[in-house]
């Protein structure tokens, strides 16, 4: 126990303030030893041994000096730590007892008696019991006034109190610890109410904006909101362009996920979705320009890999000459990596596959955040655990935005954030993230909510219903995509890991699709659906273009309607600068039609051996 009395001094002549004029600084209350009698205890002690060794030196037994000499000085060094201690320790409760004074209208902090005990946390420490003992003459009869003392405390010593006692007939006021006693806290100073006050003002649930033209020509995709209104979000252009996204079981990802499928896919971007808990995602699954939803083990398998032969195939095309600008983004999904990883890796051990195939899962990914962004191929990982081991690796470089929602552990976070460790962890509310972007500053958001647009139209929410069809795309620019196999995978477990290996994607809705009506794919859409299965005989890449781009020879697909022609003459319509007349070949006939120049079609290439 501690106790300390205020600085001596004497009243200041020039206050002005005759109420003290009676009074006189305190007796200071003086428990144990004061500071500088412990230094000259230690020096005593020094001093003391030092005589001690040089006698039993003279004596011929220095050896037995230096026995009794070591530890005495271990004592008389100890004495002092604790005069150190206890001489910063009075420093703190004489800069408490001058904001008391200054606070309490008294001249001088000599005015005031103040017992600090029980000094707990760190070296120095603060005190855990306050008494105050202040003069007589102070008016201490509004009936908020011992709270008031208690808040000077707290923005002093940056420690909650209760009052625990005010004997108002003894002019002393006793402050406790809040953990030890009950009672109103002293609330938080100025700059951290304010902070508290920012954490109070993001909202609960903010639903995403619908995009403007602007938004739709940018590469940043809209993520939420930070506590002062302005827009967080993750930009495709920046110089790691992947995004990742952690967060324990309901913290908000599938919502945040679904938010950045339908921001790419209103760009006119193709999606891909790998969805390991196979109905996560299921509601985006007619969404335009997602192309498609992987639900089962051996469908994520192949679309992982056709991502990845995607992206080779860019790198090639680069190689070849193509400008990067010529690529437009696709967007990758893998929604529950980990799992997704093990799952393969328990695929591959099943099929007797060596350690290469194990790590397939793992490998791929990694790939892609390394090598995609130079040919715009972009990911969006979720995982559960913040410690994941891609985090860890070196790919966490590879990642330009990291989306934590939720609250993390401590150390966790450190690891994560390292210095810039946000001050104030992500509140319990569903949506709640940390975002990094880049080598910025973690910033605290509210994740924006977009619907799921099968539970929409479940449930009919109107307001959900409007907010999607506003965010749906107006042009289907992808057409939807389905898992092409060579054989069916009954043979062997080794059978169907070769088989999805060597697997591929092709247009329109395979048979195991059965029962997804493509409804309305396209917002507004009056016309006609796609058909439900397109057969697709070639083998080739295909690539999006604008009707600006195409020549005569190029196969295409103008619309669902023509499906794959081959593209005969391309000429100019009088009095219309902004369209052109094709004129077309296919299967069931020719035709010829006039379509605006900035339309995106996809043209295929059959020979170029890319895959
Ligand atoms: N941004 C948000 N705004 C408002 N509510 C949200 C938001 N995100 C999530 N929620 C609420 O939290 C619930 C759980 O969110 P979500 O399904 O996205 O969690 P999850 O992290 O994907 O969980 P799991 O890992 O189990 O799939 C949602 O159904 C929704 O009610």
């Amino acid at each position: 126990m501690d106790t300390f009395s205020t600085s001596s001094g004497q009243p200041d002549p020039d206050t002005g303030d005759d109420r003290f004029a009676s009074a006189r600084p305190v007796d200071p209350t003086i428990k144990g030893f004061t500071p500088w009698q412990l230094s000259v205890s230690a020096i005593a002690v020094v001093v003391l041994a030092v005589a001690l060794w040089a006698i039993l030196a003279t004596l011929g037994a220095p050896v037995i000096g230096v026995l009794f000499l070591l530890p005495t000085l271990a004592c008389a060094g100890a004495l002092y730590a604790v005069s150190m201690r206890r001489r910063l320790r009075l420093g703190v409760i004489a800069d408490l007892a001058g904001a008391l004074a200054r606070h309490l209208g008294v001249p001088d902090a000599a005015y005031l008696d103040i017992d600090a005990r029980q000094w707990q946390g760190g070296w120095v420490g603060v005190p855990h019991v306050l008494n105050i003992q202040y003069p007589t003459q102070v008016d201490d009869s509004a009936p908020d006034w011992a709270a008031g003392v208690a808040e000077v405390v707290h923005a002093e010593l940056e420690q909650q109190y209760t009052v625990g006692r005010h004997n108002i007939r003894g002019h002393r006021l006793t402050l406790r610890d809040p953990t030890r006693t009950a009672g109103s806290l002293t609330p938080e100073p100025a700059a951290r109410a304010e902070r508290a006050a920012v954490r109070r003002s993001l909202p609960d649930t903010i639903a995403r904006p619908v995009p403007t033209q602007a938004d739709l020509s940018s590469w940043l995709i809209p993520l939420g909101v930070d506590a002062s209104g302005t827009r967080v979000g993750w930009n495709l252009a920046a110089p790691q362009g992947h995004l990742l996204v952690l967060g324990r079981s309901g913290a908000g990802k599938r919502v945040l996920l679904t938010g950045i499928v339908v921001e790419a896919a209103a760009r006119g971007w193709p999606v891909w979705i790998i969805d390991h808990r196979r109905v996560d995602l299921l509601g985006v699954r007619d969404w335009p320009n997602v192309q498609i939803v992987a639900s089962t083990l051996d469908d994520q398998i192949v679309v992982l890999n056709q991502a990845w032969r995607e992206m080779e195939g860019r790198v090639a095309l680069i190689e070849s000459g193509s400008s990067r600008n010529d690529l437009e983004p696709l967007v990758v999904v893998v929604h529950h990596f980990r799992e997704f990883a093990t799952a393969v890796a328990d695929a591959a051990n099943r099929a007797g596959q060596g350690a290469a195939a194990a790590s397939l899962a793992h490998d791929r990914v990694t790939d892609l955040l390394r090598h995609g962004r130079q040919v715009n191929v972009y990911v969006v990982l979720s995982v559960q655990r913040a410690d994941d081991q891609l985090l860890r690796e070196e790919n966490r470089d590879d990642v330009g935005a990291v989306v934590a929602l939720g609250r993390l552990d401590s150390g966790v976070a450190t690891a994560l954030w390292g210095g810039d460790r946000p001050s104030e962890p992500a509140e319990p509310v569903p949506g709640r993230a940390v975002v990094q972007t880049g080598d910025g500053k973690p910033v605290l958001i509210q994740c924006y909510w977009t619907p799921d647009p099968r539970e929409a139209r479940r449930v009919k929410d109107e307001q959900d219903l409007y907010l999607l069809d506003a965010l749906r795309p107006s042009l289907v620019t992808h057409p939807v995509l389905h898992v092409q196999r060579s054989r069916v995978m009954t043979e062997s477990p080794e059978a169907a890991w070769r088989v999805n290996l060597n697997a591929d994607l092709a247009e329109g809705y395979g048979a195991s699709t059965s029962g997804l009506a493509d409804w309305s794919r396209a917002r507004g859409s009056g016309g006609s659906p796609a058909p439900a299965v397109t057969q697709v005989e070639t083998t080739g890449w295909s690539e999006m273009v604008m009707v600006s781009q195409l020549q005569a020879g190029s196969l295409a697909r103008l619309d669902d309607e023509t499906g794959w022609v081959i593209i005969e003459q391309v000429e100019a319509v009088p009095n219309d600068g902004t369209k052109l007349l094709i004129h077309w070949r296919g299967n069931d006939g020719a035709g010829s039609q006039v379509v605006s120049r900035t339309r995106a079609v996809r043209i295929r290439h059959l020979n170029d051996g890319i895959y």
